[in-house]
């Protein structure tokens, strides 16, 4: 750690010594903490940080214009899809997929540093419970889907594998969600086998391009983006261990995704048949102004183009039988080969386009309060996951269902879409829709059954509770032995313990 004095000559170098101004009234204890992250800036990297946040964020076009006349939608015949692509074909790489997993060489990544300021909660997004019949938060649905993923590749290939499962958090959530994991002794993964590791955090700027203090002895920070994966990978020696471990394919996706299928062996092998470097699934998106990036062409090159930096004009284009032009939404799962990654983090990371986010950022007045402010007064610098497309030398797409993989919780209830109630009411509407596939029949209060029709779009919950653990099934397979012609009362909860017993 650096003395006062070298990180005051430090600060001063590069105009940022505001942030020490309430220094003579710091504790012992409060300087201690305010110098360990101080030492921790890089004076040349923090003076080129600050420049271009406040150069970016003054820049009289924005991303949107620059965009203009650039974009190409992806051509339909580029995209394999569930529903685009043959029945065999589907198979084929479905088994690709579980051979590929059952020897060891694939592993899934969770994005999970972000701060889910949108949800509002105090704590990490995967501990979220949203109120399923199980109680099952995102981060025990996710593991338990892992295990099955193995289970299955283990019983097609008589095999013992591993789906290791690294963790990406931030200086927000690393500590609670080890805990969590923790106590829930891994969700009964092997503690070996789930590896957390830390994302960078940058300052936090304000528009005349100073360090926004957050408290006397704290400046603002944020992680830096989700695609500050690339540098957290070679921080924490991430790659390294992959090697060791001969894991070749990584799943990458982000945490909110209620319906994610992680190491889905459809997708991998799709993207390991194609010889591809990268991949990225999508779905077609439902509104124009949906939150979801597009991916599509900028300059020929794939690329997703994100939904804040896209001109409404352009979003709400159609074609003339009424579908959006830029219609594949992502998803935010992506598909890499870990020599891909290497590359990446050897040659490109450096170069990750920098995002601008205008933020309310609080910060301290002169009184030393800390103030939360009412409009926009700070610049968050963020690297975007996708922003890798572009290096990759063959890039591919899948197209998914949305009412089979994607219910993001994004927004706290009372919002309309994503929400705890949309992501439950997608949940157990797929696994409703599973039972009656596994000819299941359900039962009114009257001990009826229930015959009316049910669609997977509408926005209301099925006619009746039913939850799958995914212990039992991964995807709706293996169901019609344990639940053909069973008549079903509401709630009905399909667990590991009542299929044993
Ligand atoms: C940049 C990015 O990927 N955008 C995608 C993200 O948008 P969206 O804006 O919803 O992205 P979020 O802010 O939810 O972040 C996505 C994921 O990245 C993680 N995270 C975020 C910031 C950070 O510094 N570190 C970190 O790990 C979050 O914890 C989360 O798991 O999901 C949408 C689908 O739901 C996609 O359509 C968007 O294209």
């Amino acid at each position: 750690m650096l003395s006062f004095e070298e990180v005051k000559v430090k600060l001063e170098s590069v105009g940022q010594s505001h942030v020490l101004r309430f220094w003579p009234e710091l504790s012992a204890e409060e300087r201690g903490a305010f110098l360990a992250e101080l030492s921790q800036l890089e004076p040349a990297e923090l003076e080129r940080h600050c420049r271009g946040a406040a150069e970016a964020a003054s820049r009289s076009s924005g991303e949107e214009e620059r965009l203009r006349g650039r974009m190409e939608p992806l051509e339909p015949e580029f995209i394999g899809g569930v529903r685009r692509s043959d029945p065999g074909s589907l198979q084929e790489w479905e088994e690709e997929g579980f051979s590929q997993i059952a020897q060891n060489k694939v592993a899934v990544l969770l994005l999970a540093g972000g701060q889910g300021t949108r949800l509002g909660v105090p704590y990490p997004k995967g501990m979220y419970d949203v109120r399923l019949p199980s109680g099952k938060t995102l981060y025990q649905i996710q593991a338990e889907r892992i295990r099955k993923v193995q289970e299955l590749a283990n019983e097609k290939h008589g095999s013992k594998c591993t789906v290791p499962w690294y963790i990406m958090t931030s200086e927000f959530t690393l500590e609670p969600t080890e805990k969590f994991f923790k106590q829930n002794s891994y969700f009964d993964l092997d503690p070996s086998n789930v590896l957390m590791f830390e994302q960078r955090m940058i300052p936090a700027v304000g528009f005349d391009g100073k360090i926004i203090l957050e408290k006397k002895n704290k400046i603002a920070m944020a992680p830096d983006g989700n695609g500050g994966l690339y540098r957290a990978l070679v921080d924490n020696k991430v790659l390294e261990d992959m090697e060791r471990r001969g894991v070749q394919y990584l799943h990458v996706y982000c945490v909110d995704n209620i319906l994610v299928k992680l190491a889905d062996p459809l997708f991998i092998g799709f993207c390991v048949k194609k010889g591809a470097d990268c991949g990225a699934k999508v779905v077609e998106k439902a509104y124009p102004s949906e939150p979801v990036g597009v991916v599509c062409r900028v300059d020929g090159v794939y690329q997703v183009v994100e939904y804040s930096e896209l001109e409404p004009e352009i979003a709400e284009q159609r074609l003339p039988a009424g579908e959006l032009v830029y219609n594949a939404g992502n998803i935010c799962n992506h598909f890499f080969t870990r020599d891909f990654l290497w590359k990446v983090a050897l040659n490109f990371q450096e170069q990750l386009k920098q995002h601008v986010a205008i933020k309310k950022v609080p910060f301290v007045d002169e009184e030393g309060n800390t103030v939360k402010p009412t409009k926009p007064n700070g610049i968050k610098m963020e690297k975007f996951v996708f922003d890798v497309f572009q290096f990759s030398k063959k890039f591919v797409a899948f197209e998914v269902l949305r009412e089979d993989e994607f219910s993001p919780l994004k927004n706290a209830d009372g919002a309309p879409v994503d929400t705890p109630t949309t992501v439950r009411r997608s949940l157990l509407a797929q696994h409703y829709r599973w039972a009656l596939q596994a000819k299941a029949v359900f039962l009114d209060e009257h001990d009826n059954p229930i015959t009316s029709e049910y669609r997977a779009a509408q926005d209301d919950d099925p006619p009746a509770v039913c939850e799958i653990s995914p212990l039992v099934s991964y995807f709706g397979e293996g169901l019609e032995k344990l639940l053909k012609h069973r008549k079903l009362k509401s709630p009905f909860l399909l667990n590991d313990s009542n299929v044993k017993s």
